[in-house]
């Protein structure tokens, strides 16, 4: 194997889209520097991997300068299996709670990137190989609540997906959506105040029903203006207000059955596409009905199920708990990881989703990802410009893409 030793390694600090701290990590061979940042979650899945140390970054920070430094000095950049091996073995704990998920998910990407700058190919065709299909279609939040607003509706996401033309022309028909949205939000609902949540999509002190009805009318204007057809879809975040007993929303309180009629209502009534943690997290049992009955029309997506760990989609494959799986680095906290749940999902025949998280940094290697993972979606907003930086970079690779 040819090599490519790290000759120095560093941490800094900067701060994600909602002005908290994250890292940022350098590595450098001779000639060759990259730098990677991971995001953070604010709806995290129970089983993801920690994002820093207990007791905080600095802990963190410390704990790479006491443990892992010297570990990685030297090792080969292009032996990736190896370093994320090692970052597992440094460790020592089952979900990255010493070195911290988001040190290892910057240092796991930054060495992928430090490799293919070196062998001059770009990330998605240094993970990826040689074998693609279309770059996966941006998927966008446009309005939202849960944990990402103060006040917006209780479901998580709504999302838009404009299929069939150029990123460039899909990103274009999902801003148009947004700006619609945004439109309609304060028109028709004059006095409540409208705002911007941490993915930038519209939040409202609205009911969830509501919602469906401003983005089922904008979809369908902009649908028809552009002559282009949109996909919805919607990522209920479900865990998040499930009491153990009830799915509580904001105006009326559903039990697991009820739930389930209404995830179903979602893709049957409301022609709803994507419908991503319509259960709790522990209810595999709750996703299989639902895919049962609509995974032929619709794709059920699970994120916080999963939380990218090969071993939660290994039980969701066995149990046909969904079609579609959603792909975050720094649930899992290593790219390797990564890929063995993108391959085991593939293998079953689920469509995967590649996303960003609630709180983002302006890295683009979620493009490259989606490019590399043959993603069906790449989840990364309609606005914003730690957004825009992902759906940029895909417009310069499906260019790249084309002259091929
Ligand atoms: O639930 C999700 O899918 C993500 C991204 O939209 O949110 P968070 O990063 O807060 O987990
Ligand atoms: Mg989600």
């Amino acid at each position: 194997m040819p090599s490519l030793p790290i000759e120095q390694a560093r941490l800094r600090k900067i701060l994600d889209s909602r002005g908290n701290l994250t890292v940022e990590a350098e590595l450098v061979s001779g000639k060759v520097r990259a730098t990677a940042s991971a995001p953070s979650g604010a709806s995290t899945g129970e089983t993801e991997v920690v994002a820093f140390s207990k007791s905080g970054i600095d802990e963190a920070f410390d704990f790479f300068n006491r443990r892992v430094k010297n570990y990685i000095l030297g090792f080969n950049a292009l032996d990736q299996r190896g370093f994320d091996s090692l970052l597992h073995e440094i460790d020592g704990t089952e979900n990255f709670s010493n070195m911290g998920g988001n040190v290892s998910t910057a240092l796991s990407i930054c060495a992928a990137k430090l490799a293919s700058s070196y062998l001059g190919i770009p990330l998605y065709r240094y993970v990826g190989g040689t074998a693609y299909g279309r770059p996966p279609s941006p998927l966008g939040n446009v309005i939202g609540g849960g944990k990402h607003t103060r006040n917006g509706t209780t479901i998580q996401e709504f999302l838009v997906s404009a299929q069939g033309g150029s990123t460039l022309e899909s990103m274009i028909t999902n801003a148009m959506v947004h700006r619609r949205v945004g439109e309609k939000l304060s028109q028709e609902l004059p006095g409540c105040s409208v705002g911007l949540g941490d993915e930038k999509a519209w939040t409202a002190s609205i009911t969830d029903e509501k919602a469906m009805e401003i983005l089922r009318e904008s979809v369908d204007e902009v649908s028809k203006e552009r002559g282009v057809r949109i996909l919805t879809g919607t990522d209920l975040a479900a865990s998040e207000f499930f009491d153990g007993k009830h799915y509580v929303y904001r105006d009326r309180k559903l039990s697991r059955d009820e739930q389930i009629d209404f995830a179903v209502s979602l893709a049957r009534e409301y022609g709803f596409y994507y419908i991503e943690d319509p259960m709790d997290e522990r209810d595999f049992e709750g996703f299989a009905e639902i895919t049962k009955k609509v995974g032929g029309s619709a794709l059920v997506v699970g994120d916080d199920l999963y939380t990218t760990n090969p071993r939660r989609i290994a039980e969701g494959i066995e149990k046909k708990a969904t079609n579609g799986v959603l792909i975050k680095v720094n649930q899992i906290g290593t790219l390797s990881d990564t890929v063995e749940s993108v391959k085991l999902a593939t293998r079953a025949g689920m469509l995967n989703t590649i996303s960003h998280r609630s709180g983002e940094t302006t890295d683009d290697f979620i493009a490259h990802l989606g490019v590399a993972f043959s993603s069906r979606f790449i989840k990364s907003g309609t606005i914003g410009g730690e957004r825009l930086a992902k759906l940029n970079e895909l417009i310069r690779i499906e260019e790249e893409l084309s002259t091929d």
